[in-house]
């Protein structure tokens, strides 16, 4: 029987349009007021007193504690510059201390992309001679890190204490934090009955762990030390840059430090009860910073005072150096109102800071000549073979037709209004008429899972519906199928078309963002393109652009098969990306700190 988990959405709240009454206070004249209040803590009683237990009170002493394990730390080998040596030019390239601040880190938890790029990016850069680390949730005794061992050091952030597990592969440093609250049966973020409803402090206490493991855990006889790039990875990590500006440098630390907002999806934003500003351990001056301020028709109810509530992305937005997205495409879109979710205007007044990365892909997870999921390993060399073996796997494995001849067509996706599902219902009426097969792989919204169902159920011939979260299956489709759907409504990288063509499948996908950016739409003329784009969004677009996709399939098969060679010859490696974001670095490095 196929699975139908109830998959964890990582959505701790919607984003929401725009406020026409944002009030947010300047971070400059902000720091002006702290310089008077140095001294004061996250939690109104004293640290606890043993000795393996740090806090992240900060007073004096601890202060000069870490100024000067900082010094020590700025003489390690890792934080000097290194030489490359390119041609007869000697070139000084800056290395970095790196921390990723992230709700998800693949292969310990995935729920979509963010997982991808936070277990991927950091070996990349790593690769590249900067010091790495990854500072995220233990939401399971992950086994890399026995139980026996316990954690290598507790910490205590705002009223608990958290445990701090180090494990070192690809060149990574990679820290699992350890609290009762992250461990749940359901999903990461959410179980059958929705969101868990402590989710701003299970990651508000992630943003805490984050800036103090490179402070205090020794790794290899020395500390990351205060001169780090803080990478804080969506509205779980966005309070990051907010404690470092409104709690770390006015206590004299991290003054070399400066931090980067990675935006992964701007729709979910954090949003909380303003009351809730109190749990966050701020100056109360700093309310403004995370303040949203709803105009009544986008008031939801569910978090809102009058309209007014607390919102961490906005608080990354208004506190970070600097702010990546996933995609030049996407760093455009979230500059409008349709794609802004309402911080268009707030991210409009730091452009000059805003830059767009394009992701890559894990060379080895997503590789078809390693991929360990593939019933028939391939190269470009020899991909009509090994993706008919593959072909012919996955139908008798979902005991669909075994015909080789028949276009495989895949989607595979969160089922939600971003990923377009209901647009893949919409258009299955004509498309079942095309003598196709159908594999779709999702889980989320109710009503899609069921529309799955539905189509399953309808058309048993030539379509499954496999309604769950299967990472092998997700790998078994991508290399089966001919056609990759992905008729997202936005989408500001999107993974799976990159997994697609690297793996020989032609993505048609609605022209937006990421996908945009990275789907080259077909040229007959000039024999150019590795997919098809389609733009509106719509199924009447979708259609037509489906309806190109079958003939050149049935028709022109020395096209298709150009087509599916160029999508594999594609350049998509981290490398790229990881060079795009030390020339951000180095930006940031070059400026002053944007809220001191
Ligand atoms: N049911 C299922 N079973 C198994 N695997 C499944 C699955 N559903 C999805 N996946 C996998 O999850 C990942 C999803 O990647 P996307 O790029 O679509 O990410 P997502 O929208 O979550 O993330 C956000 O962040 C990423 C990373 O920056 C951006 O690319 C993206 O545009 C943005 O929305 C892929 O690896 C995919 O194979």
């Amino acid at each position: 029987m196929r699975p139908s988990l109830l998959h964890a959405s990582p959505f701790s709240t919607a984003g929401r349009p725009a406020s026409s009454k944002q009030t947010f206070q300047a971070p400059k004249s902000v720091a002006k007021q702290l310089l008077h209040c140095r001294k004061w803590s996250l939690r109104p009683h004293a640290p606890k007193a043993a000795e393996s237990v740090a806090s992240t009170v900060i007073d004096e002493q601890s202060l000069n504690e870490r100024r000067s394990s900082a010094a020590q730390a700025a003489s390690t080998p890792d934080s000097t510059h290194h030489k490359e040596v390119r041609g007869a030019t000697e070139t000084a390239r800056a290395t970095y201390n790196i921390v990723f601040v992230t709700a998800e880190v693949a292969p310990w938890s995935k729920t979509g992309g963010l997982g991808d790029v936070c277990g991927s990016l950091p070996p990349a850069l790593a690769a590249r001679g900067h010091r790495v680390m990854v500072v995220s949730p233990r939401y399971a005794n992950y086994d890399v890190v026995p139980d026996s061992k316990g954690p290598q050091m507790k910490v205590s952030v705002l009223d608990t204490e958290v445990g701090l597990y180090h494990h070192r592969s690809k060149g990574v440093d990679w820290v699992f934090v350890d609290h009762p609250s992250y461990p749940r049966p359901g999903g990461l973020y959410a179980d059958a009955f929705g969101v868990y409803g402590d989710n701003q402090y299970r990651y508000t206490l992630l943003c805490l762990a984050g800036l103090e493991a490179p402070l205090q855990l020794q790794i290899e006889g020395s500390t990351f030390g205060d001169d780090c790039i803080f990478i804080a990875n969506d509205w779980h990590a966005a309070m990051t840059p907010v404690y470092l500006a409104a709690k770390y440098r006015p206590g004299g630390v991290y003054g070399n430090a400066r931090s980067v907002l990675a935006i992964h999806n701007l729709r979910h934003q954090g949003v909380f009860p303003p009351k809730t500003f109190a749990t966050y351990g701020l100056p109360g001056h700093w309310y403004g910073a995370l303040e949203w301020q709803y105009p009544p028709h986008q008031r939801q109810g569910s978090y809102e005072e009058e309209g007014r509530a607390v919102n961490t992305m906005k608080g990354g937005i208004s506190t970070a150096d600097r702010i990546v997205t996933v995609s030049p495409g996407y760093a455009w879109e979230i500059l409008t109102p349709e794609g802004g979710w309402g911080m268009e205007q707030m991210l409009g007044s730091r452009a000059y800071a805003l830059n767009g990365v394009l992701n890559g892909i894990d060379n080895h997870d997503w590789n078809p000549q390693h991929d360990k999921h593939l019933a028939q390993k391939f190269s470009v060399s020899n991909f009509s073979r090994g993706k008919a073996a593959n072909k012919a796997a996955l139908q008798k494995e979902l005991d669909l037709p075994e015909r080789p001849e028949v276009p495989l067509i895949g989607f595979i996706g969160r089922l939600d209004y971003q990923k377009g599902a209901d647009l893949v219902l919409g258009v299955l009426p004509w498309l079942m008429e095309q003598d196709v097969q159908l594999v779709c792989l999702g889980t989320g919204d109710v009503s899609l899972e069921a529309g799955m169902r539905w189509m399953e159920n309808t058309y048993p011939d030539r379509a499954r519906g496999w309604v769950g979260f299967n990472v092998p299956m997700s790998h078994k489709i991508t290399a089966a199928a001919d056609i990759l759907l992905m008729p997202s409504r936005f989408e500001p990288c999107g993974l799976n078309q990159l997994y697609a063509m690297a793996y020989g499948t032609v993505p048609v996908a609605h022209a937006t963002g990421g996908l945009r950016d990275t789907v080259l739409p077909f040229n007959p003329w000039d024999g150019t393109g590795t997919g098809w784009t389609f733009s509106p969004c719509t199924t009447d677009a979708f259609t037509g652009a489906l309806r190109n996709t079958l003939e050149t399939f049935r028709e022109h098969p020395d096209s298709f098969k150009a087509l599916q060679q160029r999508g594999m010859e594609r350049n998509s490696t981290w490398d790229k990306a990881a060079a795009e974001y030390e020339t951000i670095f180095g930006w940031a490095k070059i400026d002053q700190p944007y809220c001191k």
